[in-house]
């Protein structure tokens, strides 16, 4: 290993290694906390662009970047790497592993990329197809890879490995198309696979099977689960990790249930979702070295909202009651705040941080008090839910810090509307798996639900005291989906806005100290290190993920369009580099053919519609600026282009592959004249405004 390597050591001293930030949360508390302080409330105003790149792709750009020993290390959307002289910017090396275009319909939220993990000199990357690749951190050289999941099913990688002595962890996502959850260890050295932990029961568990498993099985009903069902149960790992040296114990964060109606995943006697369902929307704590099973605790039994449990898990010391705690910190999708003893599991207090009416709170032994109506498997009746399916934080990372005793939540409200889809079959191979009609309310988009759903749309950062159970204070946003969170010891956050801006609040008081004109929404967390002494900040900048490509798109015609610019950010104190004038968005006219197909048709059209297109071009076809909006589609006009491109998958280089495995030509024919109809009438509301 050379000098700079990256070893069990300075893993276990990244916090206080201020020039570098050497793992995804920068250490593995996953705190997201620099103690420079060259940039504070007295400097910020100083603050300008030191340099700037221009990524290759326009999808979401969600990564934090590395740097180690004046390297920076970032990756994007299509899981390609780019590394740069940190200082200076110059361009070092750029590697594209070259995901086949086509697997992006394996991808629920977008084909993005959250990071890379370091160790010795090497790099490693999980790609959006299922491969863990080693790169030499010099050259970008492949020194070895390997597929780590079932290329034949949709499995997917989004989110950053991460290390402990010699050991790579990685898992991956697919719940929402029949996927079963899983995540594994392998030798950093030999690329050999150590160990695979699975999430929830495969249906066959019997007494040889781990006694964990044994014991999930017991809360599914209804013996659906199994590969030849095409019901994988979900529990996806596809994000959130954190490790204590100390206790040696590895953190999990597991998603939500695959289909997301518990009535169809496991089903009473009365055909009505039954059980807690294990391990779903969980935490659970594992030894890294065997994968055992050492404990764990669910945050929504019987999740039927897609609440997953991936998000962020944050680790620390707090005097609760006196006493000092060694903690979890977890703001789920589910809307409440948790306090976890990282030891045994134990439940410390769970309190809402957004509106939430699934569950009027968490009792004493840590378990939700349901609001009955809410409970749409059960009841078989829609019902407006909030959090909404992207929770009330996503991915998001937040941050911590410890002189101020916060913890920093990118927070929104997104509420939904879910309605239970009679009949429902799985569809192993396309579309979005969920057992809930998401097409429920789509016509017409401003009307009804959507308009009393459009009313909650909010963002907010908030700063969460974990102790006194409540936010010391908030900024509000303009809507929701903002960026993650950096603090630093000069007492500020940082954080991007999905209204483009890059802004510096006082840590303290959330007043705002220095905002930057990004040129985009800015999804991705920023990092901080040092360079020669001098301090500089870096975000990657671009907007996507899921509520990008699927919510959003309805604000377009209420709102402005969310500006998607791809770009890496670096400031510094006394920093001059200038952006390029912001070009104008450019926009095909709103010029459909006229809507002269049935009712019938039409309805039909949109059904299919709201399963395999709704996921990346938006529900209601309203499109995004992230991906194509079909209603602006020049194939609408030419039957025989559309069949080309859905039916035959002309285009799925770019993604956009063939349907045909689940797609008569009929009902592909079905979903253009729905579009043209919805087109049709954003056209009308258009001139009447
Ligand atoms: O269930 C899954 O397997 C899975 C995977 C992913 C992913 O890998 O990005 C997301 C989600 N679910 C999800 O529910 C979600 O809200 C989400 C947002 C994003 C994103 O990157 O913006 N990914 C995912
Ligand atoms: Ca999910």
């Amino acid at each position: 290993m050379s000098e700079d390597g990256i070893d069990a050591e300075r893993l276990l001293n990244a916090q206080s290694d201020d020039a570098n930030w050497i793992s995804y949360g920068r250490n593995y508390e996953e705190q997201r906390y620099s103690p420079l302080a060259q940039v504070n409330a007295e400097t910020v105003s100083d603050l300008g662009l030191a340099w700037f790149d221009d990524m290759d792709t326009a999808r979401g750009q969600e990564a934090t970047p590395l740097v180690m020993d004046g390297t920076l290390y970032v990756t994007t959307a299509w899981s390609k790497v780019k590394a740069y002289n940190a200082a200076t910017g110059e361009k070092l090396w750029e590697y594209d592993p070259e995901v086949p275009g086509e697997t992006a319909v394996k991808a629920c939220c977008d084909v993005v990329n959250r990071g890379v993990a370091a160790w010795g000199d090497h790099l490693f990357l999980g790609t959006l197809d299922g491969r863990l690749i080693k790169l030499n951190r010099e050259t970008g050289a492949v020194a070895w890879e390997k597929a780590v999941v079932d290329q034949e099913k949709s499995y997917t990688i989004t989110g950053a490995p991460r290390i402990v002595d010699g050991k790579v962890f990685i898992g991956s996502g697919g719940a929402e198309f029949g996927v079963r959850g899983n995540f594994a260890a392998f030798d950093a050295g030999s690329g050999e696979e150590l160990w695979r932990f699975y999430t929830v029961p495969a249906g066959d568990e019997d007494e040889n099977s781990p006694e964990y498993l044994q014991a999930a099985a017991k809360t599914w009903s209804g013996n659906v689960l199994g590969s030849e069902s095409g019901i994988g149960g979900g529990g996806t790992v596809w994000d959130a990790m954190a490790y204590d040296p100390e206790l040696d114990l590895l953190y999990i964060g597991v998603g939500n249930g695959s289909p997301w109606n518990r009535a169809y995943r496991s089903p009473g006697e009365d055909g009505t979702g039954e059980g807690d369902n294990l391990y779903l929307s969980s935490v659970i704590a594992v030894r890294p070295e065997t994968g055992e099973y050492v404990w764990h605790y669910q945050t929504t039994p019987g999740e039927t909202w897609d609440f997953t449990a991936t998000q962020h898990i944050m680790l620390a010391d707090l005097e609760i009651d006196g006493e000092q705690r060694k903690v979890l910190m977890q703001a789920p999708k589910n809307g409440f705040f948790y306090v976890l003893d990282r030891e045994t599991g134990a439940f410390i207090s769970g309190d809402a941080y957004v509106p939430v009416n699934w569950a009027t709170g968490i009792d004493a032994n840590g378990r939700p008090i349901e609001n009955p109506e809410t409970r749409i498997d059960v009841t078989g009746k829609p019902a407006i839910v909030a959090p909404g399916a992207l929770g009330g934080h996503n991915w998001h990372p937040m941050a911590f810090h410890p002189g101020e005793g916060l913890v920093y939540i990118p927070a929104f409200e997104a509420a939904m509307m879910y309605a239970p889809e009679a009949d429902w079959k799985p569809d192993p191979k396309r579309g979005f798996n969920v057992g809930f009609d998401l097409a429920a309310g789509d016509l017409p988009p401003d009307e009804g639900f959507r308009t009393e759903i459009a009313g909650t749309l909010k963002g907010r950062l908030i700063a969460w005291d974990p102790v006194a159970k409540k936010p010391r204070w908030t900024v509000e946003h303009p809507g929701p989906w903002n960026g993650g969170l950096l603090a630093t010891g000069g007492n500020l956050v940082f954080q991007g806005t999905a209204g483009s801006e890059f802004n510096a609040y006082n840590a303290a008081t959330g007043d705002k100290l220095w905002s930057f004109a990004a040129q985009t929404g800015v999804v991705a967390p920023p990092i901080t290190y040092t360079v020669d002494g001098e301090q500089y900040v870096a975000v990657l900048a671009g907007w996507g993920g899921a509520y990008a490509i699927t919510v959003d798109g309805d604000l377009l015609k209420r709102k402005a369009p969310v500006r998607n610019v791809s770009r890496l950010l670096v400031f510094k104190l006394g920093g001059t580099a200038q952006l390029p004038a912001e070009t104008d968005m450019v926009q095909t006219p709103l010029d459909p053919p006229p809507s002269r197909a049935s009712a019938d048709v039409i309805a039909a059209g949109g059904k299919s519609y709201a399963r395999y297109c709704a996921v990346c071009h938006a529900p209601a076809a309203v499109g995004s600026t992230v991906l194509p909006d079909l209603r602006r589609s020049g194939a609408l006009v030419n039957p025989a282009a559309w069949q080309n491109i859905v039916h035959d998958g002309a285009l799925k280089d770019r993604g956009m592959v063939s349907f045909s495995e689940s797609l008569s030509k009929e009902e592909v024919d079905a979903i253009r004249e729905f579009v043209i109809f919805r087109a049709n009438q954003d056209k009308v509301m258009a001139s009447e405004q």
